[in-house]
């Protein structure tokens, strides 16, 4: 299979800290790549450089052949990657079925000069952003809530929430930071089963996650990362016998 997403030798300095060291991985289409490594390990950081949210030091990351470092953040729904973050970032205000619609928009690019005058385009796209919308709504079980302000969903129903918003737009790779944090083991679960309907569809995933149980059911390969330090790559077998991931780990109940 063909490499969706290559990174090489991405580098991040933060003052005297190197957050991330020259990490090198890549990525095929329809696969699930986990990053895992203790607290402060670069995860994060290493995402935010993927996502182009922070520039690199040095290194470079190049998706579908073409180099993605440098890119401007709204030109990714465009070439059909998500994210979604490690504090929720969902409208409260808004309603389930608005903030999901916002997810489209990202991708349909209304501007705001033709919204205002509601011209036949912006009928249209509101037309496609709603129908989008309501499929995806469906797909994580949250259409009985789509007029409820998002503010009063539980914890749990707004992490589906932002993940619907991620996927809405039928991206190809979809980065998720830690997408089971705070999750009790049935949300985890459900969220489980979501990733893997959309694998089956073709789509790729890279997630940062510390729920190894969750990484292990669902990662093909697995990076591992220690001060900013790719330490280890394998799959979920291989990682969990591997001695520097193990002594990484030392005092936790990795897995
Ligand atoms: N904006 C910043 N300025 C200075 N240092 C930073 C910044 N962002 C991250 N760091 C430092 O870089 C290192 C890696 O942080 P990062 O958040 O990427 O780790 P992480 O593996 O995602 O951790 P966690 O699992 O706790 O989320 C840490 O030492 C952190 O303090």
């Amino acid at each position: 299979m063909a490499n969706l997403l290559e990174v090489k030798q991405l580098t991040k300095k933060f003052g005297g800290i190197t957050a991330v060291d020259r990490i090198d991985f890549s990525l095929e289409e329809g696969e699930v790549v986990a990053v895992i490594g203790p607290n402060g390990a670069g995860k994060t950081t290493l995402f935010n450089m993927i996502s182009c949210f922070i520039p690199p030091t040095s290194g470079e990351v190049i998706y579908k052949g073409e180099r993605l470092t440098g890119r401007k953040i709204f030109e990714l729904a465009h070439l059909g990657i998500s994210r979604t973050f490690q504090n929720l970032q969902i409208f409260n205000n808004m309603t389930v079925l608005e903030n999901v619609m916002m997810g489209v928009h990202v991708k349909l690019k209304t501007n705001v000069f033709s919204a205002g005058f509601r011209l036949p385009t912006v009928k249209k796209n509101e037309e496609i952003a709603y129908q989008l919308a309501l499929d995806v709504l469906e797909m994580v079980e949250l259409k009985d809530f789509m007029y409820k302000k998002a503010g009063n969903l539980s914890y749990g129903l707004q992490k589906q929430l932002e993940f619907a918003r991620a996927i809405v737009y039928h991206p190809q790779l979809i980065l998720l930071d830690e997408p089971m944090a705070g999750l009790n083991d049935a949300e985890t679960n459900r969220m489980a089963g979501y990733i893997k309907e959309l694998k089956k569809k073709g789509c790729s995933f890279l997630f940062v996650e510390h729920k190894m149980a969750t990484v292990m059911e669902l990662a093909d390969r697995i990076i591992v990362m220690d001060f900013g330090k790719k330490i280890a790559e394998g799959t979920p077998h291989e990682i969990a016998r591997n001695e520097k991931v193990i002594s990484a780990y030392l005092g936790e109940e990795a897995f």
